[in-house]
């Protein structure tokens, strides 16, 4: 198949040659002569070299941007080199865990597309120009060159080269590398903006699997969030900007930020957590928006504290100000301390989550948490913003049980009955009897953490108990 290959691409360049040599001759000869003997030696090329080439440059246009279709080629023609070339490139990916080995120049690997045999080579070309450049490097520019019988055209023009783009990009996004954003104080100490965004890579290992709460409302979630990501076309059917917003609410210690994290790597999404109290105003707010990807969820944790967004605002303004004319000293400070604050208004935060540039972008998930659900304004929450809302609650039995099976292997216990009857009279929170359940010493066994575990649970119990009676007094 090689051999093959090698054969034509030497027959494609005599050719090429004898094409070259005749434009030379071309300057030399009467016009209307030369206009039949250039019809036949195409004609003649054609018929002796049956083959179509297709040439596809690393660099698209300006050659400042790379191309696309370049990357995707060469991510789908890496599985298939693996197989077939004898000299690879070797690129890192994954933060360092895996290798990815891309063939070399001038290597020809052979695919096969409905029965039809193709062939690739990647090839270099320096261009002759004298022009300075200050990255000589730059200057050699690569090229995938695809080879096909011209029967074959329309199949491989139309049908083979969409495969070997969506293959490539389906592999790319299997192998991206996630990552966790935050948004930077609006200025730097110099003065000037500072980058939007800056990240990290995103490597939380909490999934569904790990995640402790009732089967039925997990998988409803996972339902949810696969019907959100494949949705496309439904959502442009329904005139929707593609996107769907969680509340997660519930105690401190429920599970909701591990709740983010498990979601993040079922779908595969970029994490944006967004930190409103350093965001300036709504322009800003809008403009980090528009900074993010598609395929994110934008995470704005304890939204409750994040701003005063009830509509106190305003009032307890004017209740300072009476206080700041009688100090006049003070009254600078505090004017300088409330030019620091964010002046995010509850307005700019409805038009982020459905504003005409929310839709910028698609496909992205906005999760708001908070532990006081009833303490937010109404209008943020509302479907249709907050399309799904999730109450993460106490640890209830069936959630120990994956507990249990996650940190100590084991799926019943003579314990357990006397656990789940503690565990309806108590409330305690996933992180609280995660906690008990991790041995705390290596003499530590299984029955030793539920002991631990029951035993907290029985404190838990009288200190509630206690508790209502001072209450009730
Ligand atoms: N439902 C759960 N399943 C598995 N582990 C959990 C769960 N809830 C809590 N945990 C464990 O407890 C720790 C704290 O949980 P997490 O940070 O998700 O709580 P939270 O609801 O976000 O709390 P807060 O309101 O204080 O932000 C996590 O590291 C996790 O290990
Ligand atoms: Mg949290």
């Amino acid at each position: 198949m090689v051999a093959m290959g090698e054969l034509w691409a030497t027959v494609g360049s005599v050719m090429a040659t004898v094409m070259f040599v005749s434009a030379i001759f071309k300057q030399y000869f009467p016009y209307h002569l030369w206009h039949y003997v250039e019809r036949y030696s195409h004609k003649l090329v054609r018929f002796v070299y049956p083959y179509i080439e297709v040439t596809f440059d690393e660099f698209s246009g300006d050659r400042l941007k790379h191309s696309e279709v370049f990357s995707a080629i060469q991510t789908y023609l890496s599985g298939k080199a693996s197989l077939h070339a004898s000299r690879f490139k070797a690129d890192v990916i994954k933060d360092s865990r895996s290798v990815v080995l891309s063939m070399d120049a001038k290597e020809e690997v052979a695919d096969e597309f409905k029965g039809v045999k193709v062939w690739w080579v990647l090839g270099k070309r320096t261009p002759k120009t004298q022009s300075f450049s200050f990255y000589p490097a730059s200057e050699e520019r690569r090229y995938y060159k695809l080879t096909f019988h011209k029967r074959y055209r329309e199949l491989i023009t139309e049908a083979y080269i969409n495969h070997v783009l969506d293959g490539g990009k389906a592999i790319t996004v299997q192998n991206r590398q996630r990552k966790l954003y935050s948004n930077n104080p609006s200025k730097n100490w110099y003065g000037w903006r500072s980058t939007k965004w800056s990240h990290v890579f995103f490597e939380h290992p909490a999934t569904f699997d790990t995640l402790a709460m009732e089967t039925k409302k997990k998988e409803e979630i996972k339902k949810d969030l696969k019907k959100f990501s494949e949705g496309k076309e439904y959502y442009a059917k329904i005139g929707k900007a593609w996107k769907r917003g969680y509340l997660l609410y519930g105690p401190p210690g429920t599970g909701k930020s591990t709740m983010i994290a498990a979601m993040a790597n079922f779908l595969n999404y970029d994490v944006y957590d967004l930190e409103l109290t350093t965001v300036k105003n709504n322009t800003e707010l809008r403009t980090l928006l528009i900074d993010t990807s598609s395929k994110a969820i934008i995470v704005i944790e304890d939204i409750d504290c994040s701003l005063d967004l009830t509509g106190q605002r305003e009032k307890k303004k004017e209740k300072d100000g009476d206080e700041e004319e009688k100090n006049p000293i003070e009254k600078k400070a505090k004017e300088e301390e409330d030019s620091k604050k964010s002046k995010v208004t509850l307005s700019g935060l409805l038009n982020f989550i459905d504003g005409l540039w929310s839709a910028c972008g698609g496909e992205r998930i906005i999760v708001f948490t908070t532990n006081y659900a009833d303490k937010l304004d109404p209008a943020l929450i509302r479907r249709g913003r907050m399309d799904k809302h999730i109450e993460m609650s106490y640890c209830c039995f069936e959630a120990f049980k994956m507990l249990a099976k996650n940190y100590l292997d084991i799926e019943t216990h003579e314990f357990y009955a006397d656990i789940e009857s503690l565990l309806a009279e108590t409330n305690m929170t996933p992180a609280d009897v995660a906690e008990n359940l991790m041995p705390k010493s290596d003499e530590d066994d299984v029955e030793t953490c539920l002991k631990n575990l029951i035993e907290a649970l029985k404190a838990a119990k009288e200190e509630a108990r206690k508790k209502a009676q001072e209450e009730a007094r």
